[in-house]
């Protein structure tokens, strides 16, 4: 193995630190606290994993939790009474809906509901719009986690050859928005692509963003690419539950010049921004300068 470790765990407890120095000045300052509402419906238990780990790390950055957990057989109209009021809630700033939504409830209707100032996730139509505008946004939590990971290993990334394999609204798209406004060439890539593993190994960096557990192969990758991986995939192995990533990390490595690991990488960093994005809110709410370092 040659590639070096970029280590999203401890990246993002720097980040969090740098959110509650913020937080404590806010607090400090101007006596106020920024506060996040988050909104589970149903009992997923990965969700409820997530939701009772976001919660605990607000806290410990000093911020307001209020956690909402809803009954699977929750009607959307219900769900957009809660918004409604969350929106209209002075302190809330910030408000998260854990995604997937049951089957009888229209996310794409649910998340348009949110404050688009409040839209913690960044998924409101009209953030999604300003991003690719390059107007001011709330920017996805996961693509914003890959770019400071970029930003702070490879420095400025203007030039340089992206591929983002996979075209979701909450990675794909957004990843690829992000990295054009950092001036790189910019590819996106999915399963329809043809002859992907020659698109890949054009890239300078590559975001691997396709729930496809281990695809990604070190034949995938020109030597020294930059690899990101944003998968996060249940697998049984040797009787085990193991999380793996889109990437086969032992041989990606062989290959990369720097890899993020699965687990340990993006996923603590999407946790992070969402702490970030949530006193970016607060500060843009309330005129105040952002957090610098934080934003995209
Ligand atoms: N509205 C909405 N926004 C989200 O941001 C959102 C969502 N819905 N639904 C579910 C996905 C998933 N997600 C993760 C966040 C952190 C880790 C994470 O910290 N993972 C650890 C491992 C955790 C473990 O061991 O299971 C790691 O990669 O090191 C994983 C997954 C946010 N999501």
């Amino acid at each position: 193995m040659t590639a070096q470790i970029i280590d999203g765990k401890n990246f993002a407890a720097r980040i969090r630190g740098r959110v509650a120095d913020h937080v404590a000045r806010l607090r400090d300052e101007r006596g106020v606290t920024p506060g996040l509402a988050v909104v589970l419906v149903g009992d997923d238990p990965a969700s409820q994993v997530y939701v009772r780990s976001k919660g605990k790390m607000t806290k410990e950055c000093g911020m307001e939790s209020f956690e909402y957990r809803l009954p699977e057989t929750t009607s959307e109209a219900e769900l957009l009474a809660l918004i409604a009021k969350l929106n209209a809630d002075g302190a809330v700033h910030g408000i998260l809906v854990q995604l997937p939504l049951p089957a009888q409830i229209d996310a794409e209707l649910v998340i348009n509901s949110i404050d688009p100032s409040k839209d913690v996730d960044g998924f409101h139509v009209s953030n999604v719009g300003r991003l690719a505008t390059g107007q001011r946004s709330m920017v996805p939590c996961t693509p914003l986690g890959c770019l400071l990971m970029l930003r702070e290993h490879c420095g400025s990334l203007s030039g340089l050859n992206a591929v983002v394999l996979g075209r979701s609204n909450i990675v794909g798209k957004p990843m690829a928005q992000l990295l054009l406004s950092e001036s790189c060439t910019v590819t996106i890539a999915h399963s329809r692509t043809r002859d992907l593993q020659d698109v890949a190994r054009r890239a300078d960096i590559l975001v691997a963003a396709v729930g496809r557990p281990e695809m990604v192969t070190g034949d995938y990758l020109k030597a020294g690419a930059t690899v990101i991986d944003v998968g996060i995939n249940r697998v049984e192995r040797d009787g085990k539950n193991r999380l793996v990533g889109d990437c086969h990390f032992e041989s990606c490595a062989s290959v990369a010049g720097a890899i993020t690991p699965v687990p340990g990488g993006v996923g603590p960093m999407t946790i992070a921004c969402l702490l970030a994005n949530t006193v970016t809110a607060y500060c843009r709410a309330h005129d105040l300068p952002e957090p610098e370092g934080l934003t995209a």
